[in-house]
């Protein structure tokens, strides 16, 4: 029997699994829904998924695998409704969203029911939305968060397992609370912080215009992610209120220990607390996603053929493009592998790019 897969919410993280799922399981058929209209027409056209429907809850009935991938509100709003109607014996329902307490606790309601909610989070994403940017590589050697209880028998778990596998995502299980606590400190309050730097350079911006003309690599790093929806972030702060209040806290309490140290012109604390920062963040894992992911990464496909390395190699380097980090990302035998490039900045990344097609190489860019 053809299984039925419903994804709810088709948008960047709904679209990048739809396309791993469908690589995977082509067997299998994806139904979408989106509140949207327009987001299930782009969805169709792209063939992200198979066909859309109108109304979710007539097609939850009669599907395998259901995915949650809306902001994490109309998450839990969504898992209300489902709790709600019949749905199919063992069928199997997950989420993406980048909160996990509240998801799981009403997710134990379908539990309770006959089915199975697994909370689920790929610590993978961008700052851009809407399924035109969905890429069925955006998980490749990410973490992915799945938050199973005591509810959760182990062959569920596996099966999720099983229907993400094409996500080539790295699997990790946490409690939902501290998944919370850890997302909060990593994701959520530097996106906070992020989007307060983008408004105080605003207010500066509004009486000296050239500030944001200045504005250079540095500023770019620290806020790209405040580019980001705004929907989404609402939810997220909404649903880990506690946990981001604590952090606020403890951050406040930081920024008044930077204020002292400059009132005090206190030389050595100063460069104390950027030697320490320093550290910390040279010791950070760099080159796996999740981790610390280097921003200017290309993918690139390449036969399992001797010498194929330092052709790729020798193509930047007659451009003299340098290349900051290379790593082989699969290499079976027989079947294509994949090379990694980390590269200093975006030009670069373009160049190599552009050099490599010219070349007959397949690449990807980055989310
Ligand atoms: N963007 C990221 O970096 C990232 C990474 C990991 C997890 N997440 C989580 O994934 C989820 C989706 O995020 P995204 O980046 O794909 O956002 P997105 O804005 O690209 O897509 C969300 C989609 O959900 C739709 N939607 C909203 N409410 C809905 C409802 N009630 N019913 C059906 N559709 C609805 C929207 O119209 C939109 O098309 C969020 O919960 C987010 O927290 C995001
Ligand atoms: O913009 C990116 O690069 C992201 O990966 C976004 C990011 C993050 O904060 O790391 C944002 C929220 C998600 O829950 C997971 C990932």
């Amino acid at each position: 029997m053809r299984k039925q897969v419903l994804l709810i919410g088709l948008g960047l993280i709904g679209g990048s699994l739809a396309l791993t799922i469908k690589k995977e399981h082509p067997d299998c058929e994806i139904v979408g829904y989106d509140v949207e209209m327009e987001a299930g027409k782009l969805a169709l056209s792209l063939q992200v998924v198979d066909r859309i429907t109108d109304n979710y809850l007539q097609e939850a009935g009669t599907s395998d695998l259901i995915i949650l991938a809306t902001p994490v509100q109309s998450a839990i709003a969504i898992i209300e409704e489902l709790s709600s109607i019949a749905l199919k014996e063992n069928c199997l329902i997950t989420d993406v969203g980048s909160t996990k307490a509240t998801i799981v606790q009403k997710g134990e309601k379908l539990t309770q029911k006959g089915v199975y909610f697994i909370g689920g989070h790929p610590m993978a994403g961008s700052h851009k939305s809407g399924v035109t940017a969905s890429n069925e590589r955006l998980f490749e050697n990410a973490f992915y968060i799945i938050t199973p209880t005591k509810n959760t028998p182990t062959s569920k778990v596996i099966q999720l397992q099983n229907w993400l596998r094409g996500t080539k995502a790295r699997f990790m299980e946490l409690d939902p609370k501290d998944h919370d606590k850890f997302t909060g400190m990593i994701s959520h309050l530097p996106h906070v912080i992020a989007s307060a730097l983008v408004q105080q350079t605003g207010e500066m911006g509004k009486e000296h215009p050239v500030v944001s003309q200045l504005a250079a690599g540095g500023f770019r790093d620290i806020t790209r992610i405040a580019s980001a929806s705004p929907s989404m972030w609402r939810d997220i702060l909404l649903q880990n209120k506690q946990i981001l209040l604590d952090l606020l806290k403890d951050w406040e309490e930081g920024m008044k220990g930077i204020r002292q140290i400059i009132e005090k012109e206190d030389g050595e604390a100063i460069y104390a607390f950027f030697e320490n920062a320093k550290k910390l963040r040279d010791e950070l894992p760099v080159g796996e996603k999740g981790a610390l992911m280097p921003f200017n990464d290309l993918y690139v496909d390449v036969p399992d053929h001797p010498g194929v390395i330092s052709d790729v190699t020798g193509i930047l380097a007659e451009e003299k493009i340098s290349i900051t980090n290379i790593r082989i990302i699969e290499a079976r035998e027989d079947i294509m592998g994949v090379l990694r490039l980390s590269f200093r900045s975006k030009e670069d990344l373009l160049k190599a790019k552009e050099a490599l097609e010219n070349h007959m190489y397949e690449t990807y860019d980055t989310p």
